[in-house]
């Protein structure tokens, strides 16, 4: 596919990953850490960059830091605010590329928007104001991604297969996900999906 100009992809990998107890960025997925496996996945949809929001190098560090995902995505969007973002979680490793690409041709129809499965993936249009009003929201401890994007009246939209979304927060919810990617149809039909 032909990059998309002015998406940037974004991979959130600044998480504690306490739950995991260990850091997700790197659990090895297909013979690679999740990280890349997501970087991968972004520019396959057609990201015209891809970025990574986390403390090390060559990353975006929090300017916010210990404020979850919207932290992070506040990061980003300060080092380029006015372009449009499509934000995936580092550990939702059965994101398909086809559903990456459906949200970047709804944001570019319809802007700010999710699948109804999840608030991540999300994507954001270009608004120069957004860092200052994520920034504001920080500052007064409202940290839900929901929130926000429901503050900015993003479109949820139908589609997608609910496994597609699984979060791979734990041990066992990893062990899940392995499993699906290995037979899909069966456990697709065993999560209800
Ligand atoms: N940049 C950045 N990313 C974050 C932060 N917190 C969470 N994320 C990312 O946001 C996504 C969802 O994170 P969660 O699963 O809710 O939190 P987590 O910290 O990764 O995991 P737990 O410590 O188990 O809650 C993951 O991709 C995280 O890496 C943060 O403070 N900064």
């Amino acid at each position: 596919m032909q990059d998309t100009p002015g998406v940037i992809g974004v991979v959130l990998a600044g998480g504690g990953s306490r739950r995991m107890g260990r850091d997700k960025a790197l659990l090895e997925w297909r013979g690679q850490p999740l990280l890349d496996h997501l970087r991968a996945r972004l520019w396959a949809a057609g990201c015209q960059a891809v970025v990574t929001s986390r403390a090390a190098p060559g990353c975006i560090a929090d300017l916010y830091p210990d404020r979850g995902p919207l932290g992070g995505i506040h990061a980003v969007l300060r080092s380029r605010p006015a372009v449009d973002y499509l934000v995936v979680p580092v550990d939702m490793p059965l994101l398909s590329v086809a559903l990456l690409r459906g949200l970047i041709a709804a944001g570019r129809d319809h802007g700010h928007c999710y699948y109804r499965h999840s608030f991540l993936p999300c994507y954001l249009s270009g608004d120069p104001a957004l860092p200052e009003r994520l920034a504001q929201r920080l500052r007064r401890g409202d940290l839900a991604l929901g929130g926000f994007l429901r503050a900015l009246r993003a479109r949820a939209l139908d589609g997608g297969d609910a496994a597609a979304f699984l979060n791979t927060n734990t041990p066992e919810a990893w062990r899940r996900a392995t499993a699906l990617d290995a037979a899909p149809q069966t456990l697709c039909k065993e999560i209800g999906s």
